[in-house]
């Protein structure tokens, strides 16, 4: 009889023990159904256990071991156990976390190669003689002659006329091929440029071995050329390739090119949109190594690669590759672990790098390569602040960029006015007794959305109607106060009524193919004027777009975060990067009411070295990371006393316990106190040393889970938090 120690996703920091008639060693890493209290578990088995006579009569045994994928090899359980000792979260948390929730079920997962690989067959090269008449299926077959192959089915599919591929499955003219094994040609390319072939050559030349490398390329520089021909070498020597990039319905263009590149690599995307089904076959490819390229969000950095041998990080920048619920992990910093894990390069790519990163670059830590031009247009764009302290705008739109935008459009370009918020306006209110549209349920404005005359909380989610009148006093004369995006549209529209404008946020992509959709217009030439949130700001490529006019940022300039200079530097710098990418020059109008402000003035110069400075001498003189490291203890209840009581225990304990150097700053409530009808408070640690400040976090939280809490109180501990 074995013992088992299963991973349950529990909010406990244990493992759990069960007998398994016919376990051994080879079912160290499979997923298992449990009876847990009166109902079953599903978790993963994580080791085997001690024989301890007297005990295992107390063990309640195992209902079913799933077999029929290949256990999680070892590598895989050091990873997901390095990320729940780093951010002390329970074992079982990061292994339910990690496991796509199907095959954590243990019920049977299909593998099949859903996408095969398709070559030309010998009754298609009879086809192809001459004589046969034109038809779809043989412009298609003509089509793909002229190419190497084999492809994939759905690289098929997306060509022009692909439609047929159906077609020439069924006359036999195209068959399923073997799988070249992992060697893989790279498609049509273009030349690199010298900045580029470079990168490309240093890293390669570093032997592929592990290496942080920080690609800082500015926008447009042509970063995805250097991720795809790093990840051919990789290909080449027969190698996996992890690609994360922050949020995949923003870039369906890069999963197309990434396809089209490597027509025969079977590339796998992870991420959390996809159907259970979808999830856990990609998943099992990756695992089984059949998989050569897995592209996804965050959570795919916890994909099984048994021959990895590169992972690369697009837009390292990027605020979502840390989760913020739950286990709140960086999947760029595991990434990092695990490319030193598994001893291969990992390149942290961005124009506009986090401040961390570059810290490490500039501290030699992380190897640094800087793509310094674009690689189609000639400059970057010409960057102006317009002040607006002295001039009437128009629905918050100077004259200025008024001008900029009609002259586009007589061009026919394309312009973009950003505008980081969504909705008509932020808030509704009423001019006589001083109403303000409150969220009932979180310490936050409703958001007026005219468009479906509905009245949005943009935290919970909640909504109601838009009121006639004021609820307060009646009075009819009701204003939606402060301005969206769907305000800017509007007035846009009735300003220049012969263009097409284009919101894009989203409120208009809700959903990926929305999303989709929305791009093909964009690159079809069939939107004049945008107008966008952040949603616009990541990765886009749209050679007709050559004017960028930034509205409503000043705000951001004075937020209380520490980190909001740098968001805001990124964001400008990134959306303001969309302009003139291709052979038209661009140009950026920034609205301000301090135009000299030396984040604009360094904005003007593309200067990010200069900001980056600057921002980190600041971080250094107030003691901020990267010169500490903290972590945020965060409760949250219905009543805001019972949060703040806990955290005051919760410090009194660490008091008890602190290492020397150790500050641990009072209870206070969160910003943004009021959440879904919760109230949240948190508790800042901090330390120059990570080491004694892990140590110390260690003992603490073992000694947390062991505190009686008020009922409804809820308790995580953030590492690295993002916001503070
Ligand atoms: N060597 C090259 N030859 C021709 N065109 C190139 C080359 N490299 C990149 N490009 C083109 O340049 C444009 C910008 O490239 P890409 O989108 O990869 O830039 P980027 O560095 O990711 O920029 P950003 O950070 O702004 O997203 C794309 O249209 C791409 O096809
Ligand atoms: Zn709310």
């Amino acid at each position: 009889m074995a013992i088992v120690r299963v991973a349950l996703p529990l909010p406990l920091p244990q493992v759990f023990d069960y007998t398994a008639e016919d376990a051994g060693v080879e079912d160290v890493g499979r997923c298992v159904k449990v009876p847990f209290g009166r109902g079953e578990r599903t978790g993963l088995i994580v080791g085997l256990g001690e024989q301890a006579g007297v005990e295992i009569a107390r063990l309640k045994a195992v209902l079913h071991i799933q077999r029929g994928v290949p256990p999680l090899p070892a590598d895989w359980l050091e990873l997901v156990a390095f990320v729940a000792r780093y951010y002390h979260a329970p074992l079982g948390e990061v292994v339910a976390l990690a496991l796509p929730p199907g095959l954590r079920r243990a019920d049977g997962v299909s593998d099949e190669d859903e996408d095969p690989l398709l070559g030309i067959a010998a009754e298609g090269r009879e086809a192809l003689a001459p004589g046969r008449r034109a038809s779809r299926a043989l412009a298609l077959l003509q089509a793909l002659a002229e190419e190497a192959g084999p492809w994939r089915r759905s690289v098929i599919r997306a060509r022009d006329g692909g439609e047929a591929v159906g077609e020439l499955l069924r006359r036999g003219w195209l068959e399923i091929v073997a799988d070249p094994g992992a060697r893989h040609e790279a498609g049509a390319q273009p030349l690199a440029t010298p900045e580029q072939a470079a990168a490309v050559e240093a890293i390669v030349g570093a032997g592929m071995r592990f290496r942080p490398w920080l690609l800082h390329g500015v926008t447009g520089s042509g970063k995805t050329e250097v991720y795809l021909r790093l990840a051919a070498h990789a290909l080449e020597q027969g190698r996996q390739v992890l690609m994360l990039v922050p949020e995949i319905a923003l870039t369906p263009q890069l999963e197309q090119r990434v396809a089209q590149r490597f027509a025969a690599a079977n590339v796998v995307s992870l991420h959390s949109a996809l159907a259970d089904g979808a999830r856990s076959r990609g998943f099992v490819q990756a695992l089984s190594g059949r998989a050569d390229i897995v592209l996804g969000t965050r959570l795919a950095v916890f994909a099984p690669l048994p021959r990895l041998g590169l992972i690369l990080v697009d837009e390292e920048h990027d605020a979502s590759y840390k989760q913020q619920e739950g286990v709140r992990y960086s999947a760029r910093d595991v990434a990092v672990w695990r490319a030193r894990q598994r001893d291969v390069p990992v390149v942290l790519g961005s124009a506009t790098p986090s401040l961390e990163s570059w810290y490490h670059a500039k501290s030699e830590r992380y190897a640094l390569q800087g793509l310094s031009r674009r690689a189609v247009a000639a400059t970057l764009p010409a960057v102006r602040c317009i002040d607006t302290r002295r001039i009437k705008l128009d629905e918050g739109l100077s004259p200025a960029l008024h001008a900029a935008i009609a002259q586009r459009l007589e061009r026919g370009e394309q312009s973009l006015v950003f505008l980081n918020r969504r909705g008509y306006a932020p808030v509704l209110s009423c001019p006589s007794c001083g109403w303000v549209s409150r969220c009932p349920h979180c310490s936050a404005n409703l958001v007026v959305h005219l468009a479906d005359r509905r009245l949005r909380c943009h935290h919970c989610g909640c909504d109601g109607p838009i009121p006639h009148a004021c609820p307060s006093c009646g009075d009819q004369d009701i204003q939606p106060f402060g301005r969206g995006t769907q305000r800017i549209e509007a007035r846009l529209a009735e300003l220049f009524p012969q263009a097409r404008v284009l919101r894009v946020d989203r409120d208009a992509a809700r959903t990926r193919s929305q999303w989709e959709k929305l791009l093909d217009t964009i690159a079809a030439g069939e939107a004049d004027l945008l107008v966008g949130t952040q949603m616009m700001a990541k990765g886009h490529d749209f050679p007709k777009l050559t004017l960028v006019g930034v509205v409503g940022a000043d705000a951001s300039l004075h937020a209380a975060d520490f980190r909001a200079p740098e968001r805001l530097f990124q964001q400008l710098m990134q959306v303001g990067g969309r302009a003139g990418r291709g052979e038209l020059p661009g140009e950026v109008l920034i609205q301000t009411e301090y135009p000299m402000h030396p984040l604009y003035l360094q904005l003007a110069k593309h200067d990010f070295d200069a900001f980056a400075r600057m921002a980190l001498q600041e971080r250094r003189a107030a003691g901020f990371p990267p010169f500490t490291h903290q972590a945020m203890l965060r409760a949250d209840a219905p009543a805001l006393e019972d949060a703040v009581e806990f955290l005051r225990h919760a410090r009194r304990l660490a008091e008890e316990r602190a290492p020397e150097g150790l500050r641990l700053y009072d209870p206070v409530p969160m910003r943004m106190t009021r959440l879904a009808r919760r109230e949240r408070a948190q508790l800042l640690v901090e330390s120059d040393q990570r080491g004694p400040l892990q140590a110390f976090l260690a003992d603490w939280v073992a000694v947390l889970y062991r505190q009686r809490t008020a009922r409804e109180l809820r308790w995580q501990l953030d590492v690295d938090p993002l916001e503070v």
